[in-house]
């Protein structure tokens, strides 16, 4: 894909006012499939208008359904009731995981022919645990390229129910997900999905759990590492709650938390807050040990600056597993905080959009922080004032949207930043560079 212009920003020294989350990417593609699955018609709120929707959306229409955007992001969807009427289809799911891992096990229980491709750096992230979990119950799935690795093509296959099926769930909770959308709409008889070893970014799957629910599927968590999928009554086992909302982004609003931190606020974000179904609103507890200022509501959190006597953060030292996505924001808010700042389990960084772990040490150390890696976490040094450096070449953002949002923090430092390819945030929040000037002076 061509690459955008770079754009140059700040030096800014003040962030305040607020910003509208767009919705959450999490929950915008699994309302999408499971509204395509039930029976009935589904208004979608606040759907986020983004790249890996619109793969969702797209793919959704190839399979036959009626999928309209109305204005406002309202979606409705008509739902198939389970069978999807297109049998044979060449699907692209852009590098959206969270389209591709679910719709590839929806589309394994539907008898049908289907290929799933995606873009060079999908072609490089891992499907293989999803794959093997639905082998188990007979689906046909072969590897075109890689072994373990999408292209992949779906053939016609008879699904058996079993007891137990078995997963993995330290490379990615997205697979977990995908299988639990999935196995109703054969569970002739209750299946056990059981969780083979750690089982990261667990708040995702609470998210799948409460969306299941939502359209009438209650999925049973005897312990930690079960899940108890129940009997199917008729072949409408999913049913349209007629309308949801999407709440805000969780994710999204972490860079908008952070300036307010940074840039002394007061910010709010608006969209996600205290009743929020996200795990990433937990990157507001983050930042409020790191001495950030902080307050919420129902719908919306408000950072005021700092309130350590120093007027800076403090580093911590954090297991991320639960904030996979927000984590990053933290390693980049670290160029502000007194003290190393050491994030700890976010091996999964490296098999995301790009290595985020590399990455991210390669970026922070343009700007002049010391920065340690290891193969799942990273240590941050902030520079001290005359150690900052403002990088000729500019910021690389390895077609990350996260690396893109989150070095847009970095702008207040002393020096202005050029950031290489910024339109990549399109994946997930297409306007942000626009809301980000907004809120900073
Ligand atoms: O299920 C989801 O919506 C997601 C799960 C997480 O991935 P992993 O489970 O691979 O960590 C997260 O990083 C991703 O952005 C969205
Ligand atoms: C990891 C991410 O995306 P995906 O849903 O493609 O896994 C992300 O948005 O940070």
């Amino acid at each position: 894909m061509a690459h955008s212009p770079s754009i140059q920003i700040g030096p800014f020294k003040r962030a305040q006012g607020s910003t509208i989350l767009p919705g959450s990417k999490s929950i915008s593609n699994r309302a999408l499939l499971l509204a395509a699955l039930s029976t009935g018609t589904t208004t979608l709120k606040n759907l986020l208008d983004a790249d890996d929707t619109q793969v969702m959306r797209n793919a959704l229409r190839q399979l036959g359904l009626s999928v309209t955007d109305q204005a406002n992001n309202v979606c409705v969807v008509e739902g198939c009731g389970g069978r999807f009427p297109v049998r044979k289809a060449d699907l692209f799911m852009g590098n959206a995981g969270t389209a591709i891992r679910p719709l590839t096990a929806a589309l394994a229980m539907q008898g049908g022919d289907y290929r799933l491709s995606g873009v060079a750096r999908m072609h490089e992230r891992p499907i293989r645990d999803l794959v093997n979990g639905l082998r188990q119950v007979g689906a046909k799935i072969e590897y075109e390229l890689q072994e373990g690795y999408p292209p992949i093509q779906i053939s016609a296959a008879d699904i058996k129910i079993l007891d137990v099926v078995k997963v993995r769930g330290d490379v990615s909770s997205q697979f977990l997900t995908a299988l639990l959308m999935a196995l109703p709409l054969i569970a002739v008889k209750p299946v056990r999905i059981e969780v083979v070893g750690e089982l990261i970014s667990r708040p995702y799957i609470d998210i799948t759990l409460k969306l299941m629910a939502r359209f009438g599927v209650n999925v049973a968590c005897p312990d930690a590492q079960s899940f108890v999928i129940p009997a199917k009554t008729s072949d409408a086992v999913y049913k349209s709650p007629g309308q949801l909302s999407v709440e805000g982004d969780a994710s999204s609003a972490s860079y908008f938390l952070a300036l307010g931190a940074i840039g002394g606020g007061p910010l709010r974000v608006l969209g996600v807050g205290k009743d929020s179904i996200q795990g990433d609103v937990a990157f507001a507890d983050a930042l409020a040990l790191m001495g950030a200022n902080i307050s919420a509501g129902e719908d919306w959190i408000e950072i005021t600056g700092v309130k350590n006597a120093s007027g800076k953060l403090n580093g911590i030292t954090m297991d991320c597993t639960e904030i996979p996505d927000a984590a990053m924001t933290l390693a980049v808010a670290a160029l502000f905080a007194e003290g190393p700042t050491r994030l700890t389990n976010i091996a999964s960084w490296r098999v995301k959009e790009t290595d985020r772990i590399a990455a991210m040490a390669a970026e922070l150390r343009k700007v002049g922080a010391t920065v340690q890696e290891g193969a799942d976490y990273i240590v941050v040094n902030a520079p001290s004032q005359g150690e900052w450096k403002s990088p000729g070449e500019g910021i690389d953002t390895y077609d990350d949207h996260r690396m893109a949002m989150c070095f847009s923090l970095a702008a207040f430092g002393p020096n202005a930043l050029k950031i290489n390819d910024p339109n990549c945030v399109a994946k997930t929040f297409p306007t942000y560079f626009a809301e980000f000037a907004k809120v900073a002076s």
